[in-house]
């Protein structure tokens, strides 16, 4: 579980004239579950590349634990983020190709860390998630199913972050449904911080803590009932 701690965040990108993310402090609490809403370009995608660390911010900080994001190299932040934490996005990212149980392995083998507890654990988390045949090749899943693939290979490493940028966007009600329920239980008994980009009613009331960016600015922050 790591907390977050964002101060005097600011993100630029040249052309522009006004910065597409400004945030003066936020704190996350190890193990909440926040959802971060805001209009199309008020800087979503560019928080979650920034807490990702698949970016490197123009100024200020943003510290998960003891890790400054913004002090590492790129390299760092790679590791640091292939440790701690889980992406599900929108759009799978799954490989073609491959089968659920290969999916949500190539991770770790591509990182050279593979074990047999890993490929045990893969398959307890495909049987949690409901996927019935690892071996499935994943281009013949339903989409509900290729996001529940996506979130078992979020969870292998057991991050203590996770990271989901419109997870039920391209899914059904019924499938959306089933992947937030499944996404938000996962993360809290493996007690990671849930950090989730999402307009979806269903998934927001699973979620304890709502931000809401306008012109990447933080202009609420609801909490706890109020918030579902
Ligand atoms: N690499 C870049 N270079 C220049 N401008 C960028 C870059 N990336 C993002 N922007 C701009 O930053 C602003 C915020 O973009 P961002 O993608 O974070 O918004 P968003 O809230 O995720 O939008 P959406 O919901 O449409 O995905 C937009 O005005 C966008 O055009």
């Amino acid at each position: 579980m790591l907390a977050l701690d964002i101060h005097d965040l600011t993100m630029r990108f040249d052309g522009l004239d006004a910065p597409v993310l400004a945030i003066d402090r936020l704190h996350v609490k190890a193990g909440s579950r926040v959802a971060v809403t805001g209009a199309s370009g008020s800087g979503k995608s560019t928080l979650v590349h920034l807490l990702t660390g698949l970016e490197r911010p123009k100024a200020g900080s943003i510290r998960w634990g003891g890790s400054d994001l913004g002090r590492l190299s790129t390299g760092r932040r790679d590791a640091f983020r292939a440790r701690n934490i889980g992406l599900v996005m929108q759009d799978f990212h799954l490989f073609p190709g491959l089968s659920a149980l290969e999916n949500v392995l190539l991770p770790v083998r591509l990182g050279w860390r593979m074990t047999p507890d890993m490929r045990k654990r893969a398959l307890a988390l495909l049987d949690i998630t409901g996927i019935a045949r690892a071996g499935q090749p994943v281009e013949t899943l339903s989409r509900g199913e290729m996001q529940r693939v996506a979130v078992a290979r979020a969870l292998l490493l057991k991050p203590s972050v996770i990271i989901a940028d419109e997870p039920t966007a391209s899914l059904d009600r019924r499938a959306g449904e089933d992947v937030s329920a499944l996404l938000v239980r996962l993360a809290g008994e493996e007690g990671a911080t849930l950090i989730v980009v999402t307009h979806d009613p269903a998934l927001l009331t699973r979620l304890d803590r709502h931000i809401h960016l306008d012109g990447g600015r933080i202009v609420e922050d609801v909490r706890g009932e109020a918030a579902r």
